[in-house]
C-alpha cells in the first residue's frame, strides 16, 4: 500500500502544539505520509513564555525542499515562513512540485504572543503565494492584512475581504472567525469564487486552542492529497479541528494546545454548513 505524500514548509513550534509538529500530527491522523521542510525554530522562554523565532540557513531550507520534492509530493501546505526570501523559496518549491493541491496558511502572528511577525511579509505572500493557493486559510487579522482592509469584524466584512483575497489569485478562501469573531458560534467563511458558505460549530470557551489554525490547514492539505474535493476537505478539517479544540488541554501555565488526535478517538462536534447571500451586493 502506498500513502499520499504531504509536505509542510513551516516552522518548528518547540512546544509542539502548532507549527510543523501540528502539521505532522494532522497528516498522520489523516493517513498521509507527512514530510517537513523546516524554515524557522520558535522557542519559548521557560519563565515568561515569550517567543523567539530563529530562521534556519536558507541553503539548508533549499536542500530540505529538494529532498522532499524528489520523492514526488501529492499536496503542499505552507506555515510560518518569516522572511520574504523564505516566502519566495516556498513559492518556487510549489511551482516546481508538480502538484496543484496547495494550502497556504498565511501565518503572521504567534498565538500566545501578540508580536506580529515581519509585517513586510504580507506583500510577499500576496505576490508569491496567493496565486498558487488552492486554499488560503487566514484568521481575521491575517485576512485584513492580505486584503488591505482592517481586520474584519462581521460576516459582511469577512465577505469583502474574501472577495479581495480571491481577486489576488487564491482559488478558494477560508477566513477563520474562530474565537475572535463576536458570535455565539465558531464561524468560518468559505468562498470558492462563486458561493459564500458559513461553517459553524460550537464555540469552545477554553483557551486551549494553540495550534488550531495549523491543524485546520494541515487537515485540508491531507484531505486534498487523499482525493477529497475542496469543499469536502474544508468541512472535514472543520470537524477535525473542532474536536481538537474541544479536547484541548493545558501543557503548562502558559499554553494549552489542541488535542490533534481527538476526532478519531472521541468523534467530532456537529458542523453546520449554510450558503449565504453576498451581503455586499445585497
Ligand atoms: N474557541 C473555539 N471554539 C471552536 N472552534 C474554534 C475556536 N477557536 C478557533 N476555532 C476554530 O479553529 C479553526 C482555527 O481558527 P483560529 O484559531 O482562529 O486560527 P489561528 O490559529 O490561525 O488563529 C477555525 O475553524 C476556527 O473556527
Ligand atoms: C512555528 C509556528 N507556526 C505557526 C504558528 C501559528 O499557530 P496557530 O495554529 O495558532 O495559528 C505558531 C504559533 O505559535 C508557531 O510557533
Ligand atoms: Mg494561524
Amino acid at each position: 500500500m502506498t500513502l499520499k505524500k504531504t509536505l509542510t514548509i513551516a516552522g518548528s513550534d518547540t512546544s509542539a502544539g502548532a507549527g510543523m509538529q501540528a502539521d505532522l500530527k494532522a497528516f498522520q491522523e489523516h493517513g498521509t505520509y507527512g514530510m517537513v521542510a523546516l524554515t524557522v525554530v520558535v522557542t519559548m522562554d521557560p519563565k515568561t513564555w515569550s517567543h523567539t523565532v530563529t530562521p534556519l540557513p536558507t541553503d539548508l531550507l533549499q536542500k530540505q525542499i529538494d529532498t522532499a520534492l524528489s520523492t514526488g509530493v501529492d499536496a503542499i501546505k505552507t506555515g510560518m515562513l518569516s522572511t520574504e526570501e523564505i516566502i519566495q523559496m516556498a513559492s518556487q518549491a510549489i511551482q516546481s512540485s508538480g502538484t496543484n493541491k496547495v494550502v497556504i496558511d498565511p501565518v503572521m502572528v504567534c498565538k500566545g504572543d501578540d508580536e506580529v511577525l515581519n509585517p513586510g511579509n504580507t506583500t510577499a505572500m500576496v505576490n508569491y503565494l496567493l496565486p498558487h493557493a488552492t486554499v488560503v486559510t487566514p484568521n481575521l487579522f491575517e485576512a485584513g492584512q492580505l486584503a488591505g482592509t482592517g481586520t474584519p469584524k462581521s460576516i459582511e466584512e469577512m465577505q469583502a475581504a474574501a472577495l479581495k483575497i480571491y481577486e489576488l489569485g487564491a482559488k478558494n478562501v477560508v477566513i477563520k472567525g474562530g474565537k475572535a469573531l463576536v458570535h455565539d458560534k465558531a464561524v468560518d467563511l468559505f468562498y470558492n469564487g462563486k458561493d459564500f458558505k458559513l461553517l459553524e460549530s460550537e464555540k469552545v470557551t477554553s483557551t486551549y486552542n494553540h495550534g488550531a489554525g495549523c491543524t485546520f490547514a494541515a487537515s485540508i492539505c491531507a484531505n486534498l492529497a487523499n482525493g477529497l474535493s475542496v469543499e469536502e476537505s474544508v468541512i472535514e478539517a472543520k470537524e477535525f479541528v473542532s474536536a481538537a479544540i474541544k479536547h484541548g488541554w493545558a501543557l503548562n501555565a502558559h499554553v494549552g494546545p489542541v488535542m490533534h488526535g481527538a476526532k478519531p478517538r472521541f468523534g467530532a462536534p456537529a458542523v453546520t454548513v449554510s450558503t449565504i447571500p453576498n451581503y455586499i451586493n445585497a
